[in-house]
């Protein structure tokens, strides 16, 4: 029964039983109970909040800290009890284990987790075969990978070929924190998460990488317009074509789209959006003096489109320079 209820019934037991002065000398008394149901909500809160904590490591304590998102929501119930003199059921707090930071267990799973999918040892073997062939050289690019629709990336500004699993962060699709590495790691996420982030949320890809391949900036030298079109070679079969969701024929015009440079990487979005829509079969964004952005649905395809584009740049570099 709710507490107004509770007291209306009270106020007319006594307004029956008694007169006026009688009901005067209740209402310290209700307004008594009221309190007490305002403190009962707060201590149910407390109890919660502390079991919440109680139940994560330090690391998640921390990241739960720094997203702001445990005791944001914690006052906002606070405020909403204290402007209501309803007694409300014990208040059901939106958990950090089930909103926004794994459990221990769970955590442990996604270590443990040997499917040759996983990020965390996909991404420090992606990085090294990337770093041999030059495409994530002096720390420039990186990889995101979505896996069981987590966001998985690599750390900023690192030595790209020597990540650790315990390296990445892990965010959900609306960038909110979900694993950040330890502290003393020093780490910050990767430049290019904005970009990652509408690629999945634009192209829904499975993976994007950035590279900082010299083909891409010497095509893009070559070709001072704002897209690059190639035909006539048998690895155009390699790439999707997003928008008729299928492989492209070997007879078939592949445009990739060209955008500027920028001072940082999280200035591109603006064009980078601009292209994905002005060209929706794409799967690639060549950035002019810098690299490139290739996705696909999984990290296979994306991994292996890349290696496509590298092959048919320096086909079409070739072509160019020696005019055949
Ligand atoms: C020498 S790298 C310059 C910054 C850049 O273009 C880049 O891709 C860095 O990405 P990170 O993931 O290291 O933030
Ligand atoms: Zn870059």
């Amino acid at each position: 029964m709710t507490l107004i209820k509770e007291i209306g019934i009270k106020m007319k037991q006594i307004s029956k039983f008694s007169g006026e002065e009688e009901i005067l000398a209740e209402i310290p008394k209700i307004t008594t109970q009221i309190s007490r149901s305002k403190l009962k909500i707060k201590w149910n809160q407390a109890v919660e909040e502390a079991e919440c904590l109680a139940a994560m490591n330090k690391d998640q304590r921390i990241s739960s800290f720094f997203a702001n998102d445990f005791l944001a929501s914690n006052s906002q119930l606070i405020n909403k009890a204290e402007s209501s003199s309803e007694e409300k059921a014990p208040i059901k707090q939106p958990s950090m284990l089930e909103k926004n930071v794994v459990s221990d267990h769970e955590q442990q799973a996604l270590v443990n987790d040997d499917s040759e999918d996983n990020p965390r040892h996909l991404i420090p073997q992606l990085c090294k075969i990337f770093y041999a062939n030059g495409w994530v050289t002096g720390t420039g690019g990186g990889i995101s990978i979505k896996y069981k629709n987590q966001i998985y990336i690599a750390p900023s500004g690192v030595q790209k070929e020597r990540i650790q699993p315990d390296d990445l962060f892990v965010q959900n699709l609306n960038g909110e924190d979900i694993i950040i590495p330890k502290p003393d790691k020093n780490l910050s996420k990767s430049q290019c998460t904005p970009i990652f982030m509408c690629s999945f949320t634009e192209r829904n890809a499975g993976a994007v990488i950035h590279v900082h391949s010299q083909e891409v900036v010497k095509l893009c030298l070559l070709n001072p317009e704002s897209e690059v079109k190639i035909t006539g070679l048998e690895m155009i079969k390699g790439i999707y074509n997003e928008k008729k969701g299928k492989f492209y024929d070997n007879d078939e015009e592949l445009i990739l789209p060209i955008i500027e440079n920028s001072k940082y990487e999280k200035d591109l979005v603006d064009t980078f959006k601009t292209a994905l829509r002005k060209y929706p079969s794409t799967s690639a964004v060549l950035v002019r003096n810098h690299g490139m952005y290739v996705w696909g649905s999984n990290w296979k395809t994306a991994k292996t489109q890349l290696e496509c584009y590298e092959y048919l740049f320096k086909i079409v570099i070739f072509k160019k320079i020696h005019n055949v």
